[in-house]
């Protein structure tokens, strides 16, 4: 499956990493950061639809996103629109990287989420380091232990977690967790085939007081017509604004349509 080659991949890169800043060293820059995290939970929390905007290049589902416009553009046009920034950092399957996380953090005072495969610590005090205010956690690559260790790393840090499930055991395990913040991946990472239904199945297992995002695949008015009714408080948008000339109009008609 695509998602354990992400993974043994993300595993070289890691040690990568680790052999440039070692985590002793990565740890303390961390701990020592004095900026302030700008709430990513707040953002998405405020009245009406929220959006977070993805700056992605490429995606094993999609290859090469062709798109014109400058990283300074789009930032640009999502600082005038949505809510928060989704930074794409997977260097070999979605060609991110963490310098991109930092280049958007100059350009932006919207919270910034770190879109990773995240399966050690030092990835999330990376993530404080370069400037993010959120990171995600998938469940499919973390165990209940994993899961609940680096939660817990990234609220001490004062970070916002975006937890990220696609079936109902994965929601249950988040729900156990007791995660603030809960993302439905529409996409089945089995086969990448896209399913909005997916948000609407899952939303019925949610308590009152959780937030909660719709994850990829959106990219039609329609589909905001039907996420209206599955009580979602977000979406996480990346191709769709990425391939767009003009993410800000799209933004902006999709907020108006969802509160119509
Ligand atoms: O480009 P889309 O279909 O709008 O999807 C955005 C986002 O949900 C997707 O990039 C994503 C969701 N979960 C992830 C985990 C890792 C990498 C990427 C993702």
């Amino acid at each position: 499956m695509i998602l354990d080659r992400i993974v043994e991949d993300k595993r070289i890169r890691l040690k990568e990493h680790k052999q440039r800043i070692s985590p002793e060293e990565m740890k303390k820059m961390a701990l020592e950061s004095t900026r302030k995290s700008i709430s990513f939970y707040d953002a998405l929390a405020k009245e009406g639809l929220s959006i977070i905007g993805e700056f992605k290049k490429a995606s094993p589902s999609m290859g090469i996103i062709n798109n014109k416009l400058e990283l300074t553009d789009r930032i640009d046009q999502y600082n005038a629109s949505v809510d928060a920034i989704s930074v794409l950092t997977e260097e070999d399957h979605f060609n991110g990287g963490i310098s991109y996380l930092k280049k958007v953090r100059e350009l932006s005072g919207l919270p910034i989420i770190r879109k990773d495969f995240v399966i050690d610590e030092y990835q999330i005090y990376e993530a404080k380091v370069a400037g993010a205010d959120a990171v995600l956690l998938i469940a499919a690559i973390l165990n209940d232990d994993e899961m609940k260790r680096f939660y817990d790393l990234a609220y001490s840090l004062g970070l916002d977690v975006l937890l990220e499930v696609h079936d109902e055991e994965e929601m249950a395990r988040a729900l156990k967790l007791d995660a603030k913040i809960i993302g439905v991946n529409n996409r089945n990472l089995k086969d990448f085939s896209i399913s909005l239904d997916t948000t609407r199945r899952l939303s019925e297992m949610l308590p009152e007081g959780k937030l909660f995002i719709s994850e990829s695949g959106v990219a039609a008015d329609e589909d905001i017509e039907f996420l209206k009714g599955c009580r979602v408080n977000g979406l996480l948008i990346g191709r769709a604004f990425m391939e767009s000339e003009n993410p800000m109009e799209v933004a902006k008609r999709w907020k108006k349509i969802f509160e119509e």
